[in-house]
Parts: structure tokens; C-alpha cells; sequence
């Protein structure tokens, strides 16, 4: 039997999703679903699938699949875009949204125009240091590590935003060659779990440049979380202070991580790109 899906995409920073509103249209099989409509030429085009859904905890819940399939905890472009859809939309007239996630609820706070959203701040929590398997000998997490791929040492710090982060400053990131480096340092034994890569460079006080290797997507323009974890390593390495600017190739974040409570503040625009219907004859 065919069956018909709308859908939104948006972006956040470049970063882009692919938007359905699980309340009208069910997914069943979501990893299936995203790996085929992420497809540039036979699907949509996307960096992965979004799902918004009821929660018995929260306003709303958010599912976060990446462009294999593969389901993460956290998605912080995604969290904003999410907060302008209800809003525009017209699901809510809250302009602070709790958000259920695999990795917990967070906040959103939307700033908007009118009845439109322009930009959205999430309280994305306490960073951790999750991703390493830190057996209490080694290299102490949150703090910097040396990694070698191909007789190559790269200094990396990892930082868990809900989901991993290796973040490797630069002098000059113009050299790093991601799409070769980034999948091998995706899946180095150390990450059993994977982890999504960004290489940063500081330009100036307060402001840094980051291009990221996403686990499950590969290069993409923007990654939320990857801006927080990058903002968080910068400020344990003695890089930069507890506010940064992270210039990414789609897009730019302003990144708190707020003294008092711990948590990671992120704030930036979240966009529609357009709206659409797929029709499908698959379980899906
Ligand atoms: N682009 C996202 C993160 C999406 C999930 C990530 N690839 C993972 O597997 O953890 C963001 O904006 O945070």
C-alpha cells in the first residue's frame, strides 16, 4: 500500500535535516527511512532524519538519525530547528520548549519576530568526558591525548555533549583533510562507539574556526554539538575563555559554558529550506 509523508527540511548552519512530525505520520523503521531519504541523488539529500514526537516528560521529544541510519543521543542544530518548527508551525505558543532526547531534557529558549523564529538558544547540560575508555592509567579524559593514524600523532581532546567528540586544535586548518583523516579517526579502536571529529583553529580571542567529520554523515557544514564540545576543549586547553565564537563552514554559533551551573549554552539561527511529500510503498 502507498503511503504519503510530509516533510520539512531545515538547517541549521548548513547543517541539514530532514524534519517529520511523528504525531501525523509514524515511522516505524527510522534508520531505513533516513539512510534512503539522506541519498543526494535517489532521496531528499540530507545529513540524516529528525523525528518529532510526544513526550510524557517533556513539551516535545526529538529522535536523531544520522545519514547511515545510525541513531545518535543528541543533535544541537537539530534542537534548534526544532524549536522554530513547533513555533511556526504553530505547535506551541511557548517560547521555552523542554526537549526530550536520549541524552535528557533540555531547553529551549526561541527568540522570535513576529510569529517566526529567528534564532534559538539551547541549554545543552554539563559536558562529560564519556567517549574514552579511560581505564584510570592512561591519558585522562578531558584533558588533551595523543592519537596516531598512519605514523601520523594527532593531540585530540574528547568531550561527550550527549554524544562524542574528539576535538584536535590546528595551526592552520586549511591542512586538514578531513574526508581522509575524519573516517579513520571515526572508527580508531579507542572510540568503540565511534565519534564525531572536529579540527579547530583559534583565529582570535574568543573566536574560533571548526570544520567537523560527523560520525554517520561525514563532512557537514555545521555540527551543534561538535561547536559546544569544541568551545568546552578550547576553554580546558587554555585556548579561549568560556565564550566563543565557532565559525563553521555553514555557519556560525555563540557557545557559554556558564560558570555557575557547568551547563553549555548554544545560540544560533535555525532555518526552512522547504516542504515536501514523499510517497512510499515500503514498511516504513
Ligand atoms: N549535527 C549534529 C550531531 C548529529 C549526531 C552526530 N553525528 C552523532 O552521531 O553523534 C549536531 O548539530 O549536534
Amino acid at each position: 500500500m502507498t503511503r504519503s509523508i510530509k516533510f520539512t527540511k531545515m538547517h541549521g548552519a548548513g547543517n541539514d535535516y530532514i524534519y517529520v512530525d511523528t504525531t501525523r505520520y509514524p515511522i516505524e523503521n527510522p534508520e531505513k527511512l533516513s539512510k534512503k531519504w539522506s541519498a543526494p541523488h535517489t532521496g531528499i539529500g540530507s545529513d540524516g532524519l529528525v523525528l518529532i514526537g510526544r513526550s510524557d516528560k517533556a513539551d516535545f521529544s526529538m529522535r536523531i538519525f544520522n545519514a547511515d541510519g545510525s541513531e545518535a543521543k543528541m543533535c544541537g542544530n537539530a534542537s534548534r530547528c526544532i524549536g522554530k518548527y513547533l513555533y511556526d508551525y504553530k505547535l506551541t505558543s511557548k517560547t521555552e520548549i523542554t526537549l526530550d532526547t536520549l541524552s535528557g531534557i533540555k531547553i529551549l529558549k526561541l527568540h522570535a519576530t513576529g510569529d517566526k523564529v529567528d534564532t534559538v538558544t539551547v541549554d545543552m547540560g554539563i559536558p562529560s568526558d564519556e567517549p574514552v575508555n579511560y581505564d584510570g592509567k592512561g591519558s585522562k579524559p578531558m584533558t588533551e591525548h595523543p592519537i596516531e593514524i598512519d605514523g601520523i600523532r594527532y593531540t585530540g581532546t574528547t568531550v561527550s555533549m550527549g554524544n562524542p567528540h574528539l576535538v584536535i586544535f590546528v595551526n592552520d586548518i586549511t591542512k586538514a583533510d578531513l574526508s581522509s583523516i575524519g573516517p579513520k579517526l571515526e572508527n580508531h579502536p579507542l572510540f568503540p562507539d565511534r565519534i564525531n571529529v572536529e579540527f579547530a583553529q583559534v583565529l582570535e580571542e574568543g573566536k574560533i574556526r571548526m570544520r567537523v567529520w560527523e560520525r554517520g554523515s561525514g563532512v557537514t557544514q555545521a555540527c551543534g554539538t561538535g561547536a559546544c564540545a569544541t568551545a568546552v576543549a578550547a576553554f580546558l586547553t587554555g585556548r579561549a575563555g568560556r565564550k566563543s565564537i565557532i565559525v563553521m563552514d555553514g555557519g556560525t554559533l555563540t557557545i557559554e559554558w556558564d560558570i555557575a551551573t557547568k551547563h553549555v549554552f548554544m545560540t544560533g539561527e535555525a532555518t526552512k529550506v522547504f516542504e515536501g511529500e514523499m510517497e512510499t510503498d515500503e514498511e516504513l
